[in-house]
């Protein structure tokens, strides 16, 4: 079955009848990614290509040597987006974020100006201040909530975690600093934008139909949407009128996305949905994956106090605030964040990528156009073929010398693990996901230790699907100064 015979060429990969997979899929109910555990039961009985027929022929490669091929060596072959269904159009003004787009000039000139500009190197050094801000705010707000009795039990700590990196985030995608309320309607509204994609796509079936069947859902859908515009647009606006540059004289993305034209539409300029898409899309796609890399990190190191004690010498001996430049020199702080990325990355799908051409394959099974194909790269970090020892907790294996010492996490050469997807649609945002989690770990741990709730118990490290993968059990610690 795994290497199919000529005869069986373009066939279709294997997998189970559409009913027994719908009925398994069903009985999940909640979510697309609640998948995991039926994925890896199929891929054990039917091999490392699996399809299934659902609302589209979906197909699931669980093998990292085949994603190399499909993904980095195949081109542009696996480089398409499936098309949307509501409400994900809705929320993306018809597919006009980077995420959703289709392969082509569009997606090319969003694309390259995250990359290469809103992210370029020389931007993300300018908001080095803002992030010592958030840093110390972080911190402050943690000691507040021990103060507050979280002692006893440990301080829950991935509400601020993620208020922290949201706020900066708006900061560095809408220019604007907001006040706590609408703050957190915005946290609010992004929440339900991302749940509303990945959770069961009714309207994929009979859209006309359903749209009228399940009225209340979809009219709340629009108002959300609506909503946003009413946030996103005035603050959008006054960056237009204020040619970039806010009271803080910092270049926002709503800048770097206001002035692009579409040359292959006369050189106009974005419209207002674009824009809020794009935005949008900034801060979905930078908070969950950032958040949850942060935790399971700070979850390891309470596990590993030996570890911590070494990212502490290495952050202590820097200046007295860390800057950038202290990030880039700090070796074992680095290695302490992709080892973090090898064992638990944050999302264990890529986000699903479409098929150009009609005659493309995955090992020797054609992969019909209008497919839809996702990668399982949740266990790629753990294959014991190419990491020792592969479920623990070992830094030092991305030091010089270690087996992942010459991790290429680009994947362009041989994918080990790939925490950010590989090929044309790897992650825009990888330098600034690993910046913001260095830069967190190394403040916290440089002002903090980490301690279990009780002294020598371990954290429970059950992971849980949700957007990306969580801790089931959201992270307590104990939280003591450092002198
Ligand atoms: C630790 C942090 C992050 C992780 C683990 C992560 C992971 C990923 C993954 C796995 C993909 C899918 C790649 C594919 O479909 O092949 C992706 C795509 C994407 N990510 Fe990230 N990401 C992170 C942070 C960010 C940040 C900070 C931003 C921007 C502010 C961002 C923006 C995007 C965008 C726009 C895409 C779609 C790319 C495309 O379709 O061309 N990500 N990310």
């Amino acid at each position: 079955r795994k290497n199919p015979t000529p005869e069986c060429k373009k066939q279709l990969p294997p997998g189970p009848p559409t009913l027994v997979f719908l009925a398994k899929f069903l009985a999940l109910r909640r979510s697309i990614f609640d998948l995991g555990p039926l994925l890896r039961e199929l891929h054990a009985r039917h091999g490392p290509v699996i399809s299934v027929r659902l609302f589209r022929t979906l197909v699931f490669v669980a093998d990292r040597g085949l994603a190399h091929r499909v993904l980095v060596q195949g081109g542009a072959t696996f480089a398409d987006r499936p098309p949307l269904f509501d409400p994900g159009r809705l929320f993306t003004a018809g597919s006009r974020d980077i995420s959703s787009s289709p392969y082509g000039p569009y997606w090319r000139l969003v694309r390259r100006n995250l990359a290469a500009e809103a992210l370029h190197p020389a931007r993300l050094s300018l908001y080095a201040p803002a992030r010592r801000a958030a840093g110390d705010a972080l911190v402050a707000d943690l000691l507040l909530l021990r103060a507050r009795g979280g002692g006893g039990d440990g301080v829950l700590v991935r509400p601020a975690f993620r208020r922290a990196l949201f706020e900066l985030l708006v900061r560095m995608s809408l220019g604007a600093t907001l006040g706590a309320e609408v703050l957190d309607e915005v946290q609010d509204i992004q929440m339900k934008i991302l749940r509303s994609i990945t959770s069961f796509p009714i309207f994929s079936f009979l859209p006309a139909l359903t749209k009228r069947l399940f009225r209340k859902r979809w009219e709340a859908y629009v108002a959300v949407r609506r909503r946003q515009e009413e946030i996103f647009l005035p603050l959008i606006d006054a960056r237009r009128r204020g040619g970039g540059g806010g009271d803080d004289g910092l270049p926002c993305y709503a800048d770097s996305v206001l002035a692009l034209r579409v040359a292959e539409e006369g050189g106009r300029p974005l419209t207002d949905a674009e824009v809020v898409t794009l935005c949008s899309e900034f801060l979905s796609a930078g908070t969950d994956t950032t958040v949850t890399l942060l935790e399971w990190i700070m979850a390891e190191l309470v596990n590993h106090p030996d570890v911590q004690a070494r990212v502490y010498e290495e952050v202590r001996s820097k200046k007295a605030e860390l800057d950038d430049g202290d990030i880039q020199e700090a070796r074992y702080l680095k290695a302490v964040v992709l080892e973090g990325l090898r064992l638990h990355p944050p999302a264990h799908f890529v986000l699903p990528h479409g098929v150009r051409g009609d005659d493309a394959e995955i090992a020797g099974y054609a992969v019909p156009r209008g497919a839809e194909v996702n990668f399982l790269l949740g266990g790629f970090g753990l294959d014991e073929t190419a990491w020792t020892a592969p479920l623990e907790f070992r830094p030092e294996r991305f030091l010089d010398g270690g087996e992942g010492c010459d991790v290429d996490i680009t994947g362009s050469r041989e994918i080990k693990m790939m925490p950010f997807g590989a090929g044309r649609r790897m992650c825009p945002g990888h330098t600034l996901g690993m910046l913001q989690v260095e830069f967190f770990v190394g403040s916290l741990v440089r002002q903090l230790e980490w301690l279990p709730v009780m002294e020598g118990e371990a954290v429970d490290m059950t992971e849980q699907l949700d957007f990306t993968t969580v801790m089931k059990y959201p992270l307590r610690a104990r939280i003591v100064p450092r002198n």
